[in-house]
C-alpha cells in the first residue's frame, strides 16, 4: 500500500481538520477538495472569487453545502484572510490556491497575522517514485532560497520531524552536492561535510546525515560502490537535502514530469501545516499534500 493511503487511515482516527484555502477558484484545487471531502479527511474554508468557485464546483459536482465560502477577488487579500482563518483558530491548515508562492508566504511571515513560531519554515515534499524501494523526502524546493549552515540545520530538523511522523524512525539524510569530496570552491560540499560531522557528534539528532553526496550516490547503492564510497548509508537516502531552491525546484519537477512520481508537499515549522504545491501541479498532488498536512495537523503518527 502506498504511503499516502496509509496516512488516510491514520487521519480518520483523529479530529478532522479544517483547511483555509487562499484563492480557491481553480479547477485542480477544487478537484482535490472534492476528493478530500469524499474521503472525509478534511473540511474547508474557501476564500476566493465566489462566482468562479460556484461555477467550477457545479462543473465537477462538488456540493458547497458544508463548505464555508468567503468572497474575495484579490489574491493578496485572499491570502491574508486565509492566514487569519488559521491564526484565529477557525482553520487548522492553510492551503495555497491560485496565488504565487511568494505572496502567500509573505502573509504567513507577517508579524501581525502570520504563523511564525521562531523556527525556520521550510518546504518538505514526499515522493513515491516507481523503482525506488522507499518514499523519499526532498527539502527545500520552494521556500528557503539559499540557506546558510544554521538554516540547513533547521531545514533538516523539519524534514526529520516529517519523516518520523510517517514512520521512518531513523531517516538517512543525504546532503546533495555535485561531488562527493569537499571542495572549498563549492559551498554545498563544505556545508554537507560540516552537517555530517555535526550528526556524528550528536549535534543533530534523530537521523543519520551523510554528505557531500551526488544524487546517484545518494539513491543508488551500485553507483556509490562504483565510486568507491564505502559506508552503510550511501545509496539508501530517505531525505535529500538540496543546497538551494533552484536545485530543489528542478529536482521536484523532474521527479513529477520525467519520473511520473506521486508527490505531496507541505511547509512545516509554522503554527500550522501549509499545503503548498505548484499552481501547475495536478489535483492528485494537491490531494496528497492535503493528506500529508492533515496527518501533521492531527498528530497521529504512523
Ligand atoms: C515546488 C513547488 C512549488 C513551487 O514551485 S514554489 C516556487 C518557488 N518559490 C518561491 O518563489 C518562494 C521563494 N521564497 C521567497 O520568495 C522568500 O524567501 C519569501 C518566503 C517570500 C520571504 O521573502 P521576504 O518577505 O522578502 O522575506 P525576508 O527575507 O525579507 O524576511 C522577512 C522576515 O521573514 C523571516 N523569514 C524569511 N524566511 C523565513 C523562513 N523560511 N522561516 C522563518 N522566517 C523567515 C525573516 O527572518 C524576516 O524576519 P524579520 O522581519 O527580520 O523578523
Amino acid at each position: 500500500m502506498g504511503s499516502f493511503q496509509v496516512m488516510i487511515d491514520k487521519i480518520k482516527k483523529g479530529k478532522i481538520p479544517k483547511i483555509a484555502v487562499a484563492a480557491a477558484d481553480d479547477l485542480e484545487v477544487l478537484r482535490a477538495i472534492k476528493a478530500a471531502t469524499e474521503m472525509n479527511i478534511a473540511t474547508f474554508h474557501l476564500i476566493g472569487n465566489e462566482d468562479n468557485i460556484k461555477k467550477i464546483a457545479e462543473e465537477i459536482n462538488l456540493s458547497l453545502n458544508n463548505i464555508e465560502v468567503s468572497n474575495e477577488f484579490d489574491p493578496i487579500i485572499a491570502s491574508r484572510k486565509a492566514v487569519e482563518s488559521v491564526s484565529n483558530g477557525n482553520s487548522q491548515i492553510l492551503m495555497k490556491g491560485l496565488v504565487p508562492t511568494a505572496i502567500i508566504l509573505k502573509a504567513v511571515l507577517d508579524k501581525e497575522i502570520g504563523l511564525r513560531t521562531g523556527r525556520i519554515l521550510s518546504h518538505v515534499a514526499l515522493f513515491e517514485v516507481d523503482g525506488y524501494d522507499r518514499p523519499i523526502l526532498v527539502t527545500d524546493a520552494a521556500m528557503n532560497i539559499a540557506p546558510d549552515l544554521e538554516q540547513k540545520v533547521q531545514i533538516i530538523q523539519n524534514a526529520v520531524d516529517i519523516a518520523h511522523s510517517i514512520g521512518i524512525d531513523l531517516p538517512i539524510v543525504a546532503m546533495l552536492a555535485a561531488v562527493e569530496m569537499v571542495n572549498s570552491n563549492m559551498q554545498a560540499t563544505v556545508d554537507a561535510a560540516l552537517l555530517s560531522k555535526m550528526s556524528e557528534r550528536g549535534q543533530i539528532k534523530g537521523a543519520i546525515i551523510e554528505g557531500p553526496l551526488a544524487l546517484d550516490n545518494a539513491i543508488s547503492i551500485e553507483a556509490a560502490r562504483h565510486k568507491g564510497i564505502e559506508n552503510q548509508v550511501a545509496g539508501l537516502a530517505d531525505i535529500l537535502v538540496v543546497p538551494n531552491i533552484e536545485v530543489g525546484n528542478v529536482l521536484y519537477k523532474s521527479l513529477v514530469y520525467f519520473a511520473k512520481a506521486r508527490v505531496g508537499a507541505v511547509i512545516t515549522g509554522a503554527k500550522a501545516p501549509i499545503v503548498l504545491t505548484s499552481r501547475a501541479d495536478s489535483h492528485e498532488a494537491k490531494l496528497n499534500s492535503i493528506i500529508l498536512a492533515a496527518l501533521s495537523a492531527c498528530g497521529n503518527n504512523i
